[in-house]
């Protein structure tokens, strides 16, 4: 199609406004980031004055709820020890069941784990007559009324599987005006939704008034914008309508304002009381990886996790399939973890067989799609491994928060790979109007590198929340922290337009030739590999990025709508094909750039040969400096330019991704072979005087050089340790960990590199946790000292 002048116009002011949208997006984010340090400011000076003012009550919007001196506050606290045995409230538990025993309607946003059952179950004791409580899952309402029963309570279930019996006995303490027996009546939203005799039982109780309290459990499942949809919940309107009088408790861990709103429409309570806890886990850690292409590198990964700094310790895998848990279950299992896959495919008394087995610790992880879910209320779950990223950023959080319940230190560490992205979106495309926003959104957050990720959490649920609180608790401001100690900005931004053109070019002529390309196939005809020679760009010379940052522009240009998926249907899959977005022809026809955020120094830390000390990196070869074995020398600028040591050229060492070994050394400078001979008396007393691992720059007459010197011996050795005995026996050829600017051309070197150690579970990693964790304890005494 033509340019016409007309549209050529219009595409300039497309561009314009659009320019304009993201300098205004911008500065919100700035001004969004500010908001929320002077919001916690604020709520710190409030606090502050508050404690000097009142004597330490904290004023909040809860505070009508907050006291003691309700009616049924003695018996309350009384009930909570006798039968719960709890001591202590949870933040917003009091103001929670003061709102409801006062007759209010209340949706209650707590996170997941932070005790939201209890709210209900404590008033149901209190009031007269039956709790009525709505849940999504039979195995969540088994589960809560096994712990009842345990406590001393009387519940009852009612779904399709109740007896007559069990049937005629429900109904009758439902109606009997003597009869208080039950205190909690759980039923699934079908039952409200299809039974008509139900519904007269109900009309029946709300008569005899003995309808205590409706409660909704997931409420946000109500809501068609939400991640968790469920039809039936949508009927769940008629319960308020029905009966006025009965107040309503709605629970859920993740609502965004909009979801909110849009529960409280259906369910007939627009003007019903919120209260929100804070979405923050003090004590989870998040991180992101790239997944290794490879499953056998990934499940490698994950093994060396769990055989390392998670030995002993519980947790989960969340994957894709069922058959993606088989596979990593028995390949996890190979290597003398055990682990046992959980799916739907299992029938319902294995399942419940795999949980118990795992929540006794007889397993130490379950290998699990998300029907390992709702109602897991395990408290010391250490660790939550998605091998595959969640759907949506609501799923993320629910999911990833299994970990930690105990309040203690606890891990989520997703592995992003290119190709999921395709594997989820063909798969949530039909789900609901929302599910490739939500999806979209995920992706976002995974790839985001340079914000707080506890931040993009809060932020997407609408939270105004300080980042600074985080204190590297996510691999972002972990990161962010140590740049600090160096001179350089961590990010930098990169002009992708000429990597965007050249796509459009590979799929136009895909067009013209009639045939349609998927990501990985796009990326491959890029990289000018694979069989689809008949597509590559004659004059077109392969980038010279890796294949991670090609995935990383395709990625950005889908997420920016200059790309696009295009999906078509097979009677046995739907596949994902690329295509030019609708913001094509700004780039063609209008010279639109476009920018991509990346790392200016990929602070990756390298398994590097004990032969190398030190790394000087060129475009697509690297120059190594040979050290001694123990892998500590210090390498001075006068020994540099006295000739000493020896270079050493590496071959086909890719930027960024490749571990170096010594086969990569294709050339040694001077013909030196010998490794002890290059370490001279003097070098040995040198490297004694230094600590620490750092990287430094030199400049030489002719080049700037990036030198990466290894200093910390301890840091070594400890490293040793930690490696079995053949690997030390190997040790010539592996595992020392450097940080290395590859993938950073000359200029753009850094004068100071710091090691990326959430790339790397192999050397230091205990050294890092213990980092964590003291971050973590200091975190939790301000925390403290706040709420006193
Ligand atoms: N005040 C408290 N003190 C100690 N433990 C508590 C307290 N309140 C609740 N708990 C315990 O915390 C655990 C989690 O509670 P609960 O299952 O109610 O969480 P939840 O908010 O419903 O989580 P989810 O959204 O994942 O279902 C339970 O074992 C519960 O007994």
């Amino acid at each position: 199609m033509s340019v016409t002048p007309q549209l050529k116009d219009y595409f300039g002011q497309l561009s314009k406004v659009e320019d304009e949208i993201a300098a205004v997006q911008h500065q919100i984010e700035e001004l969004l980031d500010r908001q929320q340090q002077l919001q916690s400011k604020k709520h710190d000076l409030e606090r502050e004055i508050a404690k000097i003012q009142k004597g330490g009550s904290v004023v909040s919007k809860g505070d009508k709820f907050n006291g003691n001196d309700f009616p049924w506050s003695k018996k309350l606290d009384e009930l909570s020890r006798s039968v719960f045995k709890i001591d202590e409230y949870r933040p917003h538990q009091l103001e929670a069941m003061n709102a409801t025993l006062s007759g209010r309607d209340l949706i209650l946003i707590m996170p997941t784990g932070s005790g939201k059952s209890l709210c209900f179950q404590l008033p149901a004791l209190i009031s007269k007559g039956i709790t009525l409580v709505v849940s999504p899952l039979v195995s969540l309402m088994e589960d809560q009324l096994m712990s009842l029963d345990m406590c001393g309570v009387n519940g009852a279930l009612l779904n399709a599987d109740s007896t007559k019996e069990h049937k005629n006995y429900v109904h009758k303490c439902m109606i009997d005006p003597h009869s208080q027996d039950l205190k909690i009546l759980y039923v699934t939203p079908e039952k409200i939704a299809k039974s008509k005799m139900f519904m007269s039982k109900l009309e029946k109780m709300y008569k005899a008034g003995k309808f205590a309290r409706i409660v909704i459990d997931e409420v946000h499942c109500c809501s068609q914008w939400g991640h968790d949809f469920r039809r039936d919940y949508k009927v769940l309107g008629i319960l308020k309508r029905q009966f006025p009088e009965v107040p309503l408790l709605g629970l859920t861990a993740t609502a965004t304002q909009h979801i909110l709103d849009d529960v409280k429409n259906l369910l007939n309570v627009p003007y019903c009381m919120t209260m929100r806890a804070s979405y923050d886990r003090p004590n989870l850690y998040y991180e992101v990886r790239r997944k290794p292409k490879k499953h056998e590198e990934c499940v490698a990964e994950i093994s060396k996790l769990l055989n390392g700094k998670f030995k002993g310790q519980i947790g989960i895998i969340y994957c894709f399939s069922r058959k993606d848990c088989e596979t990593i279950a028995a390949d996890l299992r190979k290597g003398g973890i055990e682990a046992l896959p959980y799916h739907s495919d299992i029938d319902s008394s294995r399942r419940s067989q795999i949980h118990r087995a795992w929540a006794k610790e007889t397993i130490q992880v379950v290998v699990a799609t998300i029907a390992f879910g709702m109602g897991i209320d395990k408290p010391n779950v250490r660790f939550v491994i998605h091998h595959t990223m969640s759907k949506s950023v609501e799923n993320y959080y629910q999911e990833s928060g299994r970990a930690g319940r105990d309040g203690l230190p606890a891990y989520c560490i997703l592995f992003l790979g290119f190709g999921d992205i395709f594997r989820q979106s063909t798969m949530v495309l039909t789900e609901t109007q929302t599910a490739l926003d939500n999806l979209y959104n995920m992706v976002r957050y995974c790839t985001n590198i340079e914000r707080c990720r506890r931040s993009l959490i809060a932020r997407h649920f609408g939270e105004s929340w300080d980042f600074s609180q985080c204190s590297g608790m996510c691999d972002n401001c972990r990161l962010k922290r140590k740049s600090e100690d160096s001179s350089c900005a961590l990010t930098q931004n990169r002009d992708i337009t000429g990597h965007c053109q050249t796509l459009y070019t590979i799929l136009n002529k895909a067009a013209s030739q009639d045939k349609k390309l998927t990501a990985n196939k796009l990326v491959d005809i890029w990289m000018k590999r694979g069989p689809s020679a008949e597509l590559r760009i004659k004059d077109q010379k392969a980038p010279f990025v890796t294949d991670a940052r090609c995935e990383d522009i395709v990625c950005h240009l889908l997420l920016e709508g200059y790309l696009r998926e295009d999906y078509h249907f097979t009677p046995y899959t739907t596949i994902s094909y690329v295509q030019p977005g609708t913001k094509e022809k700004l780039v063609t026809s209008m010279g639109k750039s476009i920018e991509l955020t990346l790392r200016t120094k990929e602070q990756k830390v390298y398994d590097l040969p004990d032969l190398v000390s030190e790394v000087k990196v060129q475009k697509r070869s690297v120059d190594v400096k040979p050290s001694e074995a123990s892998g500590c020398i210090v390498i001075s600028d006068d020994e540099m330019d006295s000739g000493y040591p020896q270079s050493f050229l590496l071959s086909s060492v890719e930027n960024e991704t490749e571990i170096i070994k010594d086969e990569h050394i294709v050339s040694m400078g001077m013909g030196q072979s010998s490794k002890s001979s290059l370490v001279t008396d003097d070098l040995k007393k040198k490297k004694k005087k230094r600590k620490g691992l750092e990287v430094r720059k030199t400049d030489s007459s002719q080049t700037s050089k990036s030198i990466i010197t290894k200093k910390d011996k301890t840091k070594v050795r400890r490293k040793r340790k930690s490696s079995d005995e053949s690997d030390l026996n190997k040790s010539k050829k592996q595992k020392n960990g450097v940080s290395s600017p590859c993938g950073v051309p000359k200029e753009q070197t850094c004068s100071r590199l710091s090691v990326n150690t959430s790339q790397d579970d192999s050397g230091n990693s205990e050294d890092e946790f213990a980092e964590i964790r003291a971050v973590y304890t200091q975190q939790l005494e301000k925390i403290n000292k706040i709420k006193k």
